[in-house]
């Protein structure tokens, strides 16, 4: 079993809304709507990927103290088992903007539909929900 460390942001604006981000053609997981973050490189710190992360996907700048532990996924793909934590974020400067083509959209948790997400992902909707509606 190898294991996938994946770290990920609930960018919240001021309605209360989550940015989602589609996952491009050609690959994995394509067309499903995602929470923008990515890999850590060697020798990262998780919470410093992020801030990268968000700075080349979306071109904003975030400071590592505003993002805060929300809740994590655990979820056996065929390849590897993701483990990926979901950090709450609400102050960033910049407007996000579509960096690497991803399609963008802001939606209510409520409003996320799982099966249009990856399958890691469905568990981490009702915490967003209970916290934001
Ligand atoms: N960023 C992100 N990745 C997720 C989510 N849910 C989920 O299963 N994943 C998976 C998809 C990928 O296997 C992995 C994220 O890797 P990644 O985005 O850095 O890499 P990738 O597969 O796009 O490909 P690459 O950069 O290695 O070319 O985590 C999510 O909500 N956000």
């Amino acid at each position: 079993m190898s294991l996938l460390l994946v770290v990920a942001a609930a960018l919240v604006d001021a309605q209360d809304r989550v940015l989602i981000a589609q996952r491009p053609p050609g690959k994995q997981l394509a067309g499903l709507w995602e929470f923008p973050g990515g890999k850590l490189d060697p020798g990262e710190r998780p919470e410093e990927a992020l801030v990268r992360e968000l700075a080349e996907e979306l071109g904003v700048i975030v400071d590592a103290r505003d993002l805060t532990p929300l809740t994590f996924a655990s979820h056996a793909y065929e390849a590897f088992h993701l483990l990926m934590p979901l950090y709450l974020c609400r102050r960033w400067s910049g407007e996000p903007q579509s960096r690497e083509g991803q399609a963008l959209a802001w939606a209510r948790p409520g409003e996320l539909d799982a099966a249009q997400m990856p399958p890691a992902d469905a568990p981490l909707i009702a915490p967003l929900v209970a916290l934001l509606g």
